[in-house]
């Protein structure tokens, strides 16, 4: 039974389910260097919420986001965001895709240096040939805290400034899914609560959808849910985290890992 036999009628633009990964063999390199970062992992992506992925370092966490984005191809199973399977679309109608239905958030916050904050958020646009709609703009810079910054380019802008400038360009098109992979890294802790708090409530007042890479248990206790990766699996998750949950699964993660034979 599929999800739609049991839900009411979604919203003709933005369905109950953002994003799912069914099955999902991906590997790396190939021959004896071949690495298997994705191993059958399954995932749910609700739409509206705010999910962090964890896990160890090369659980898979990145790979796993770069496949349901549609940035790396996939061995087996199947990669759908919204309705659209990912298999069914050439390279360009993935770019397509990406271009008009996601957002991105990186660690470094890959600004255009000689851009400045406006120009950098409505980029998206620019390169689509669109036109913001400046109600919209406002809000967001509003909410962002950056009106007083808008003509000043990246090197005048502090960290927390500058990834809340990248968090503008990847919400300006109202894209259905946002990804941020570790979004925080480069952030000192009070920037990145402020970022955090943004996205939490990007999610409460506008419904965005927001999945979030992090090795941080305070940065994933402001997520709705956490879905915990080990070894290319879904191995855990948790609704409602908090540091201290978070912290508990991840140390019970590591104790099971460390039970399993060696060469397991
Ligand atoms: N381009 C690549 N070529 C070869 N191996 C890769 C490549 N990208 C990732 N891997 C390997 O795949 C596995 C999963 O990597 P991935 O980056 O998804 O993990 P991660 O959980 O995001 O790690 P981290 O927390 O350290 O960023 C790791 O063993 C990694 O070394």
């Amino acid at each position: 039974m599929t999800v739609t036999d049991t839900q009411p009628a979604p919203p003709p633009t933005r369905p109950v389910i953002a994003a799912r990964a069914v099955d999902v063999v991906k590997t790396h390199g190939r021959g004896e260097a071949a690495v298997r970062a994705l191993d059958s992992a399954s995932v749910t992506i609700p739409a509206g919420d705010f999910t962090a992925v964890m896990g160890p370092s090369g659980s898979g966490k990145s790979t796993l986001i770069h496949t349901l984005a549609g940035l790396d191809d996939i061995d087996s199973g199947q990669v759908f965001v919204g309705d659209t399977d990912l298999g069914a679309l050439s390279e360009r109608g993935r770019t397509l895709l990406r271009r008009e239905r996601l957002g991105f958030v990186f660690q470094a916050f890959n600004l255009i240096p000689a851009l400045t904050a406006a120009e950098n958020i409505a980029l998206p646009l620019t390169l689509a040939g669109k036109r913001p709609d400046p109600a919209w703009t406002d809000e967001l810079v509003h909410m962002l805290g950056l009106q007083t910054r808008l003509d000043h380019r990246p090197a005048q802008l502090s960290g927390g400034q500058q990834q809340r400038v990248a968090v503008g360009r990847a919400l300006i098109a109202r894209p259905e899914l946002v990804f941020a992979d570790e979004p925080t890294g480069n952030l000192d802790s009070r920037a990145g609560a402020a970022l955090l708090t943004f996205l939490r409530d990007a999610t409460r007042s506008f419904g965005q959808t927001i999945v979030m890479v992090t090795h941080d248990p305070v940065a994933a206790a402001y997520a709705d849910r956490v879905v915990f990766l080990a070894d290319g699996r879904i191995v855990d998750e948790l609704t409602g985290p908090t540091a201290e949950t978070v912290l508990a699964r991840l140390a019970r993660l590591d104790v099971s890992r460390r039970d399993e034979p060696v060469g397991a």
